[in-house]
């Protein structure tokens, strides 16, 4: 995938006669592999995703995907690049709730245009790798936390993204439903890949590779991990 870069990356917000500075003057090139975010409460990193996947729009600076400027595309243009390239991971899972497992996987190939066979069989294929080919005709209430999450990561990695977006993916979870999230994300993030990971939680961001840390809506430390890609069988 193309190089990922955020440039001078400011976010205000007006909140009466006052003014929040959500994120300011972030710039970063975002390398292949696993980056985690971390930072207090407020400090910024919902916010940085948000504009990172063009879900919202900077007040100043911006996004680039290699030639492609998020800023001079068109909401639509924007909807379609996160089709085409991205998948993200909330911690609420935010599956469509009158939907099976297999439709909600099947959901993003069917907004891309993969005709139903196709699209059919590409979700069962990645609802087998998340461990739930036996929970496929059911509706989320039927499954547990840690399920739905694994579907919402099925759901992510369907179009095998080139980027993948998680807000804290485990937050919900305990621990060991976690572990087993976090690896079926980890797995997916080879070769040219991404994964932008945001976090509270320190043994999650022990598994990335390098841990941005956000603290006042500004980068305040890019900090090397321990975790390496050869660590993870890359
Ligand atoms: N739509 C909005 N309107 C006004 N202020 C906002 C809005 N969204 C975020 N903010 C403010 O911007 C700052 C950064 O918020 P953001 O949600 O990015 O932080 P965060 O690090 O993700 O926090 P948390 O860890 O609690 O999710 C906060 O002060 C927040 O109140």
């Amino acid at each position: 995938m193309a190089d990922l870069e955020a440039l001078h990356l400011t976010r205000r917000y007006r909140q009466g006669d006052a003014t929040v500075t959500a994120l300011e003057d972030f710039t970063y090139r975002f390398p292949t592999g696993v980056t985690a975010v971390v930072g207090p409460s407020g400090s910024g990193k919902t916010t940085l995703l948000n504009l990172l996947a063009g879900f919202d729009v900077p007040t100043a600076g911006e996004v680039r995907y290699g030639a492609v400027r998020l800023s001079q595309l068109g909401e639509d243009a924007r909807a379609e690049l996160r089709l085409r390239t991205m998948g993200f991971v909330f911690q609420q899972f935010n599956l469509v709730p009158t939907l099976t497992a297999l439709e909600n996987v099947a959901f993003p190939l069917l907004l891309a245009g993969w005709p139903r066979p196709k699209r059919l069989e590409r979700a069962r294929e990645v609802l087998e790798a998340v461990g739930l080919a036996h929970r496929a005709d059911h509706l989320p209430t039927r499954l547990s936390g840690g399920e739905q999450q694994r579907v919402a990561i099925a759901r992510a990695l369907a179009p095998d993204p080139p980027l993948v977006f998680a807000d804290e993916p485990t937050g919900n979870l305990d621990s060991a439903s976690g572990e087993r999230v976090l690896e079926l994300l980890l797995r997916h993030v080879t070769g040219e890949r991404r994964l932008i990971l945001v976090t509270h939680d320190p043994r999650v961001a022990a598994h990335a590779e390098r841990v941005l840390r956000l603290e006042d809506g500004r980068l305040a430390e890019v900090q090397a991990s321990q975790a390496s890609s050869a660590e993870r069988g890359r």
